[in-house]
């Protein structure tokens, strides 16, 4: 695309505003732009074009002018404009991963994201993984302060382990052991930046609205900032995980648990364990405790869903800045009430976010906030195969999933959740399994019901334990994101505001 460069001097940076007006065809917005200029009298800029359902292109726009002096001027003006630009990354730190979803991270780190970096004058260190924990075990290493963000190119697993050396690194350095449930984690400030290239990619899908390698290298460049809530997971005093997605019990833990033996079969896997768990249709025993998050102005039920600049989360924010104002003092939440439920369950998830995916457009919670210092607790009890498949393909349209008799959700800000197997536990685990298969079997002859304990599905890995305890931790990490934005309606907008930022 060409166009003529306005007449006259550029204006001065004060306002980038200003440069807009007086060139109808760009609009500078003040957070964003890169420049680059091929020719004295010609000189282009690259700008992000935005496209339907969430996507974002780089895009070029080519200047002339007759005048070499003028297109210097706007040389001049438009780097400085881009100098101002605090929020955006000169240095990141880029980790790999060869192996996750179908194997492309390499490919498409170097092919689609590696030249947008280099045209936004972004500097990286890459390092490609060649075992899992290597980006973790790194990040406890390097001189963390040299960089303004990191990127994981991988899936959720990955950014796991970006999200899980970080935090660690976090609390090591400031002396938090992460074993104690209650202790106050430190936030971390460094912003992680996701570049989706995994199995389900469901933390980059939610937090930007696509899975786009491209859309996310422009949302890091552009500098964008979105904080999240990460839940801690701990049995018995000792620190287990960190989650930001789903923890899920039963059916999506058995699904996990499968579909690792299927690795080679990339995203398919989760197809293949997906249907095997749904026809087992294995329910387990268990009591549920949680504490209702009272803090937060939304519920699970609610129409609108947490889209950029969330008025939700931005309450949350403020509540948690008075609260760390006040510290020292003593944490109210554990005198607050505790909600006990005991039950037979299909599936327990509790979920940070609504878990949107290309699998669930809408995600497992629709109306989750990414940073409100909540989870939502999703309860699905024992039912028909044929209902439970009612619940799962409401997980996939627009129909609501929490509709049913048998599902209840809950917003909580910490629970905990032993299994019967695990309260039993102190009698002889041989003869509990005896007496309750008996009994299972003469109750279901279909048999259901599974005398083992399901697995926990945590953000796409297991847990080791049954019996957990959750605790959410309000924005305790950053992305370089801004969250789902509206999506503009008008088919006529599209094309008008489509030059919105300058790379
Ligand atoms: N070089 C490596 N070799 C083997 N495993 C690795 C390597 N690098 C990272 N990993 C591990 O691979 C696991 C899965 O990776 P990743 O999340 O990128 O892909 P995925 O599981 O296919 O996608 P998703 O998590 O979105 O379902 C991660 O938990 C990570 O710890
Ligand atoms: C009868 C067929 C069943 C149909 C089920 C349809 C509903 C799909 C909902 C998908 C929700 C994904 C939630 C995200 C979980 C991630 O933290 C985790 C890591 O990537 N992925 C999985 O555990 C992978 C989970 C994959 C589930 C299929
Ligand atoms: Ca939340």
């Amino acid at each position: 695309m060409e166009r003529q460069l306005p007449a006259g001097r550029p204006p001065r940076l004060v306002s980038s505003l200003g440069l807009g007006q007086r060139c109808s065809e760009v609009t500078l917005d003040q957070e964003r732009g890169l420049l680059a200029w091929r020719h004295p009298r010609r000189g282009g800029v690259y700008y992000v074009k935005k496209a339907r359902n969430h996507r974002w292109w780089c895009r070029d726009v080519t200047f002339w002018c007759v005048d070499e002096n003028l297109c210097n001027q706007w040389t001049q003006a438009l780097k400085e404009l881009l100098e101002m630009q605090k929020c955006r990354p000169k240095r990141l730190l880029v980790y790999i991963n060869p192996y996750g979803g179908k194997r492309q991270g390499k490919r498409i780190y170097e092919q689609k994201v590696a030249p947008l970096f280099s045209l936004a004058s972004i500097s990286t260190d890459v390092v490609i993984t060649e075992h899992a924990n290597h980006a973790k075990d790194n990040l406890f290493e390097v001189n963390i302060n040299k960089y303004d963000g990191v990127v994981c190119v991988g899936g959720d697993g990955m950014f796991s382990e970006v999200m899980h050396g970080l935090i660690g690194r976090m609390q090591k350095d400031s002396g938090i052991d992460q074993n104690n449930p209650k202790a106050p984690l430190v936030q971390c400030n460094i912003r992680i930046g996701i570049i989706p290239a995994g199995s389900t990619d469901c933390v980059c899908y939610s937090t930007v609205g696509i899975s786009d390698p491209v859309t996310s290298a422009l949302h890091i460049i552009v500098g964008d900032s979105q904080p999240l809530d990460v839940s801690s997971v701990h049995h018995n005093n000792t620190f287990l995980k960190y989650s930001v997605s789903l923890l899920g019990y039963g059916f999506y833990g058995d699904i996990l648990k499968d579909s690792e033996k299927k690795r080679w079969m990339g995203p398919m896997r989760y197809d293949y364990s997906g249907f095997k768990t749904f026809l087992s249709h294995h329910y387990y025993e268990g009591t549920i405790s949680f504490q209702p998050a009272k803090h937060t102005l939304g519920s699970p039920r609610d129409k609108d869903s947490c889209r950029t600049g969330c008025y939700i989360c931005k309450e949350s924010e403020q509540q948690l800045a008075e609260q760390q104002k006040k510290c020292g003092l003593k944490n109210e939440e554990d005198e607050e009430e505790w909600k006990v439920i005991k039950g037979k369950f299909l599936a327990i998830n509790a979920v940070n976010m609504s878990c949107a995916c290309p699998r669930s457009p809408k995600g497992l919670s629709p109306a989750a906030h990414l940073a409100d210092g909540s989870a939502d607790l999703i309860l699905v009890r024992k039912c028909s195969r044929f209902d439970f498949l009612r619940h799962l393909v409401r997980n996939t349209n627009q129909n609501d999933q929490f509709d049913f008799s048998f599902v209840d959700v809950y917003r909580v800000k910490s629970f905990q959740f032993t299994s019967k197997l695990s309260e039993d536990n102190g009698s002889n685990v041989a003869d509990i399994g005896k007496k309750r298969f008996g009994q299972f079997c003469r109750d279901h002859p279909a048999c259901c019901c599974n005398i083992a304990d399901s697995t926990w599905n945590c953000d796409g890995e297991t847990l080791d334990s049954s019996a957990i305890e959750v605790r959410v931790h309000c924005q305790l990490m950053k992305l370089f994101a801004r969250g789902i934005e509206e999506n503009c309606k008008d088919e006529a907008a599209y094309s008008h505001s489509s030059i919105e930022h300058l790379l």
